[in-house]
């Protein structure tokens, strides 16, 4: 396959922790192209080359503002924004027919109904955590969920660098809501409000999440059930942001032969 053939991606938040990493991984690909890089109108990198604002040479790619004109390139958008950022480029992306991959966090319900609107006409694939070792842990949460009873309490505990801005994060929910599905349950109904203050004792059956926020960590989870007299933890340690842009990518080209829809990376992974 030619470079012209593969598919084209176009990355938004393009200086972002995220953004900045798919730029790298995609320029280096040779299954997918970069065809444009959009920052939020305004910023500084906008009609920089993506690869001298990162501080190496130039790779013939400009930062954009204009989402409208850079998103018509696209055969995917892979997103790590914000929730407001990400509602606008779906109607954009789905205008284009293009994937859209969402790896932002933090969004609220009222944020989903425009998501489930835009794939109607293209596919969304959105996922708070975009690794393999996350959504393979997904399932073993469901699973010890499932076969412990209720004297077991379930306990989601994260850990995250200093400038992320939503807790719990997405990826805490994502197994908050997959030990729930192993209790038969949804997490809204067994989510234990944030502790502070009295509390009272622990609601049987409640699932808890704590939040740590500190230095460069990529990103911790520990899901813990817990006993009288004994404990399970699972655990997933992120070192390298670089497992949630392959995820993305793959996500991307995956995407390429699917109809209009919402999908997540179990489908993507085959883990559904
Ligand atoms: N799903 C996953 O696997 C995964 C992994 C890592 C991060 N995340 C999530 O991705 C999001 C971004 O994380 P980050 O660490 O890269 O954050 P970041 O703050 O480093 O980057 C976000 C970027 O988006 C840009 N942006 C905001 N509004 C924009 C707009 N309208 N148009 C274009 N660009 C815009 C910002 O300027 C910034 O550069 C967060 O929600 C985070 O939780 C998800
Ligand atoms: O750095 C972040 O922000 C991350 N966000 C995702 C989440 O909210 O779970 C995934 C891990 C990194």
């Amino acid at each position: 396959m030619s470079d012209r053939e593969l598919p084209g991606i176009v990355v938004t938040g393009a200086s972002g922790r995220m953004g900045q990493m798919l730029a790298r991984l995609l320029l280096e690909s040779e299954t997918a192209r970069l065809v444009g890089v959009l920052e939020r109108p305004g910023h500084d990198w906008i009609g920089k080359d993506i690869g001298e604002a990162m501080g190496g040479t130039a790779v013939g790619v400009t930062v954009s503002g204009d989402a409208v004109a850079t998103i018509a390139q696209a055969q995917a958008v892979i997103d790590f924004t914000s929730p407001a950022a990400s509602v606008a480029f779906a109607e954009l992306t789905a205008q284009a027919r293009a994937v859209h991959v969402i790896g932002t966090t933090g969004f609220e319900d009222a944020d989903l109904v425009p998501l489930k609107a835009a794939a109607r006409h293209a596919p969304i694939i959105r996922a708070g955590n975009m690794s393999l070792g996350v959504n393979l842990l997904m399932g073993l949460t469901r699973k010890v969920a499932a076969a412990l009873g209720e004297d077991w309490d379930i306990e989601v505990v994260e850990a995250h660098h200093r400038h992320k801005v939503d807790a719990p994060s997405g990826t805490a929910l994502m197994l908050g809501e997959a030990a729930a599905e192993g209790r038969g349950a949804s997490l809204a109904d067994l989510r234990t409000p944030a502790r502070e203050g009295i509390t009272g004792p622990r609601e049987t059956g409640s699932i808890g999440f704590s939040a740590i926020r500190g230095g460069n960590v990529v990103g911790e989870h520990d899901v813990i059930f817990a006993a009288d007299g004994e404990r399970i933890v699972l655990r997933h340690l992120a070192t390298d942001r670089a497992i949630f842009a392959r995820g993305a990518i793959r996500a991307a080209l995956w995407g390429q032969d699917k109809g209009p829809g919402e999908y997540d990376m179990a489908d993507v992974l085959g883990l559904g």
